[in-house]
């Protein structure tokens, strides 16, 4: 079978139910029901044609009765029931008590069927009527054959056809502008593919694997992509353009290209994490450049171009000058990796730790949209922290939060000649890993070659506070792995200075190797552009755009 992801985005907990087809007329019998929560998504494992039913978790259960004609639903929506009570209220009873009931808010439902294809069923509610918004491959396909054959039976004014006489020809012509951008997808993602297998250290196999190293079939890999890169013309499978055959074979490719191009990124992915996993046992420090380029950098909060006209309202110790090395900074891709010494001082990692120490709790993230789910990626304790009395003291460097805070946004947009704001960023976060706690390979914003979205994320500086054995910093896909140090930072920075320039494709992924022993501590201040005190980073995803 496929996976069909299900999606409530009604606003409330809702049960999806299995249905059965029963005796006519419509008579569909409920079978096993699960539970989905507000903003979660479920995993339906589809192989034929199945129906279900979703419905409020609060209302009773489900049951539908059968109705005494085909077109109960359909007149009862129209307002028969009302308009015709006598016929209605007694043949199509079930229909004219769940219209009565979407309106007034009470039993709200929505049914769906699923066929063998990858798609995402999103159930969302539109004005108190529970509507089914689908998404996928299979049925972005049979959307653009839908469109080709539009096209292509449009006629000019004088009656002739726009695409001439040769139809099927058209509708394959026409599908091909659909077929391009996945083409071009699955190049890059070959691209990427390439490189991580470049990467991948095949002369240490890693010893916590158990079985085959790699589970997917590379010579049918290969195959594949070769088959999913060429242009297929449509015209020569469907000979006489029956719409049946045009949609078929163009889902079937979309399929297969969405499919092959799904294969390549797990590959992709499992050497990256092979890399990752190789530099963390070596943990030795490592960088491609060599010698390391090394610079001074002079900080003055008071003149920063942080402040957005308000400067700081108390002055802190002086602030002293910092050696920075350049560890990677390929300046044609627009990311850079930079370590920089005695960033955050002993007193500034006390009071973060103290701070942070009572609420540490384990680390959460958005999993399937559900965001109190415990993370497997992120094993660690982490606890937000702020300046004393909070964010309207963030111009007070006498205090050691709000100078660190300030520092973090001075040296981004020094290092990477941003116009940064202080206001409006993320707090600063401490994070704690005791003995085998880890963070796996993640990007902090997107760092996939796509288009930057205002109110993301951008860079990210990483202070460390404790030192444990293990637990470096890796980045295996730019080549280098940092071993924590007390007081030091690691900057990166993963778009250009363009605001509408593109995000960097992959080198900042990044990753918090195991603990070995001892408890490592590091406070992360992830940096964000197009944020102010008017619309601070709560309103936009870490990627960028609103959240919702
Ligand atoms: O702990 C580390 O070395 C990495 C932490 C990290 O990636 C983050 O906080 O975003
Ligand atoms: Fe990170």
């Amino acid at each position: 079978g496929v996976p069909v992801a299900v999606r409530n985005l009604v606003g409330r907990d809702v049960i999806v139910a299995w249905l059965q087809p029963g005796p006519e007329p419509r008579k569909r019998i409920p079978q096993q029901a699960k539970p989905l929560t507000n903003s979660s998504v479920m995993s339906i494992d589809s192989f034929a044609t199945h129906e279900f039913i979703v419905y409020d978790a609060a209302a009773e259960k489900y049951v539908e009765k059968p109705d005494g004609h085909e077109s109960c639903e359909f007149w009862a929506s129209v307002g028969e029931c009302a308009a015709n009570p006598g016929y209605m209220l007694v043949t199509c009873a079930n229909a004219c008590n769940n219209e009565g009931k979407k309106k007034n808010n009470g039993e709200l439902k929505a049914i769906f069927a699923v066929a063998d294809n990858r798609e995402t069923v999103s159930i969302v509610d539109n004005d108190g009527v529970w509507e089914v918004v689908r998404t996928g491959p299979a049925h972005d396909a049979q959307k653009a054959v839908a469109s080709a054959l539009d096209a292509c039976s449009a006629t000019h004014e004088d009656g002739a056809p726009t695409c001439g006489e040769a139809t099927v020809q058209c509708v394959s012509d026409e599908l091909q502008t659909f077929f391009a951008p996945k083409r071009d997808e699955l190049s890059i993602e070959k691209f990427l593919f390439d490189h991580a297998l470049k990467i991948a250290p095949k002369a240490t196999p890693d010893p916590d694997a158990k079985g085959a190293a790699y589970s997917e079939d590379l010579p049918k890999l290969y195959r594949d992509i070769e088959r999913a890169s060429k242009e297929t013309d449509l015209s020569e499978a469907c000979p006489d353009g029956a719409r049946e055959c045009l949609r078929d074979k163009a889902t079937h490719e979309t399929v297969f290209l969405t499919s092959t191009i799904g294969t390549l990124r797990k590959a992709t992915r499992a050497r990256r994490h092979d890399v990752r996993n190789a530099t963390c046992r070596n943990h030795e420090d490592v960088s491609p450049h060599s010698p390391v380029v090394e610079k001074i950098w002079k900080y003055d909060p008071y003149t920063s171009d942080i402040w957005a006209g308000t400067a700081p309202d108390k002055k802190g110790p002086a602030e002293p000058d910092r050696a920075i090395r350049y560890l990677f900074d390929p300046s044609s891709i627009d990311a850079q990796i930079i370590v920089i010494d005695d960033f955050i001082s002993d007193e500034e990692c006390d009071a973060v730790q103290t701070q942070a120490t009572p609420r540490l709790a384990r680390a959460t993230h958005a999993h399937e949209g559900d965001l109190s789910h415990v993370s497997k990626a992120r094993d660690s304790q982490q606890a937000t922290v702020r300046p004393e009395g909070g964010r309207k003291n963030e111009r007070d460097l006498s205090d050691p939060i709000a100078r660190l805070k300030a520092r973090s946004v001075a040296m981004a947009n020094h290092l990477s000649n941003y116009t940064l704001q202080l206001d409006g960023q993320e707090d600063l976060m401490a994070v704690q890993y005791n003995p085998g706690q880890q963070y796996m390979l993640h990007c902090d914003g997107s760092c996939d070659g796509t288009p930057f979205v205002s109110g993301g994320r951008l860079a990210t500086v990483l202070m460390y506070c404790a030192a444990a054995d293990g637990g470096g910093t890796a980045f295996p896909n730019a080549g280098v792995h940092v071993v924590p140090k007390r007081g030091q930072a690691v900057y990166f920075s993963f778009r250009s200075s363009d605001s509408e320039g593109l995000m960097e494709d992959w080198h900042t992924e990044h990753s918090g190797c195991p603990v070995r022993e001892g408890s490592k501590w590091v406070v992360t201040q992830w940096l964000r552009d197009g944020v102010s005190k008017e619309n601070p980073h709560s309103r936009f995803d870490p990627s960028g755009g609103p959240v919702r």
